[in-house]
């Protein structure tokens, strides 16, 4: 993201923010039980870590919350790396990424948030560029890259929501 553009370094940020939350975790006195995420769902379940009520004002997130904002993103990764993969060149980078958001994140996102996001996809890079990014030099290149991403991500994305769905947490504040 750093890589296209001063406007996404807000994005990049943020998410670095909360992978460093789960860092923090997976480095601190309990990190043992931070190694999978059933295993930091059981802790923080057992330990009382996780509120399903509020976000406490003056406290580190659990890692069940951080990480549920993250998956989350993962599905709108999931959906606007199919668009790109699957559109030879004609659409635009901005109507795919928006495509992906509305379709996705943007369910969980305030109005002001929303609006944000809006104007980064107005900065996105052509595919050309976004090309560079994963480092392929056409289209054909780019679609094997990104439907083997998207397959992984797929697996991924639903070992989350299952064990997130079993432990009714899907809505964590
Ligand atoms: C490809 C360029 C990136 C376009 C990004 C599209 C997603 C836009 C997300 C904008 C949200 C950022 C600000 C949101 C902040 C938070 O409110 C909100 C909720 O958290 P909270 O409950 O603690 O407040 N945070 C979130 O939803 C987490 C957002 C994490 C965004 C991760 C985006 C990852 C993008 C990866 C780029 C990969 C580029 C691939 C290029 C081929």
């Amino acid at each position: 993201m750093d890589s296209m553009g001063t406007v996404f370094t807000f994005i990049s940020h943020e998410t670095i923010s909360k992978i460093n939350i789960l860092q923090n975790y997976l480095n601190g006195e309990n990190g043992r039980s931070y190694q999978t995420v059933r295993s930091m769902i059981k802790y923080e379940l057992d330990n009382g870590v996780v509120n399903f009520k509020e976000l406490p004002p003056n406290r580190v997130p659990s890692g069940c919350r951080t990480l549920l904002r993250i998956h989350r993103a993962l599905k709108w990764l999931e959906v606007f790396l199919y668009n790109l993969g699957t559109n030879p060149g004609q659409a635009k980078t901005s109507d795919m990424c928006a495509a992906a958001y509305h379709e996705t994140l943007a369910h969980h996102h305030s109005w002001f948030i929303r609006q944000v996001a809006e104007v980064a996809f107005l900065a996105l890079p052509p595919v050309e560029d976004m090309y560079k990014v994963i480092c392929v030099r056409d289209h054909a290149e780019a679609k094997v890259v990104l439907m083997t991403t998207v397959d992984t991500i797929v697996k991924v994305y639903n070992l989350t929501q299952e064990l997130y769905t079993t432990n009714h947490m899907l809505d964590l504040p």
